[in-house]
């Protein structure tokens, strides 16, 4: 399976028959990102990752930037900005797991 790219794609609109990510793409999506974990909340599957930042104004521009990455893709994160910390979880609401979306979005919040 040829690795895509996934920082350079966009998201795709999500409907609610759009299918899970199956074990083989999400073990291979998240060999493609560093520092991210596959969590399950409340038997939703999640991609978690925690940032550091030196203070809370730098963890608030980052949070800031996230939030425009989330609305230029209609696709939403769950968002914990803390002092010093900022922790990102990654899910589609619509199907109550990870879909290709939720994997592009973490490539491109590493990019923020
Ligand atoms: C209408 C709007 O685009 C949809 O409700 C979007 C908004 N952002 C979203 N974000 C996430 N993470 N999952 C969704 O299913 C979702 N749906």
């Amino acid at each position: 399976m040829q690795s895509t790219q996934l920082n350079t794609q966009a998201c795709e609109a999500c409907h609610v028959e759009a299918p899970q990510a199956t074990e083989q793409q999400k073990n291979q999506w998240l060999s493609e990102l560093s520092g991210w974990q596959i969590q399950t909340e409340q038997g939703v599957e999640q991609l978690y990752k925690t940032y550091q930042f030196k203070n809370f104004v730098h963890a608030l521009e980052f949070t800031n930037k996230i939030g425009e990455l989330a609305e230029s893709e209609a696709h939403h994160p769950k968002i914990v900005t803390q002092w010093g910390e900022v922790t990102l979880a990654w899910w589609t609401h619509k199907i109550k797991g990870l879909h290709k979306n939720d994997f592009i979005c973490a490539a491109k919040s590493d990019q923020v």
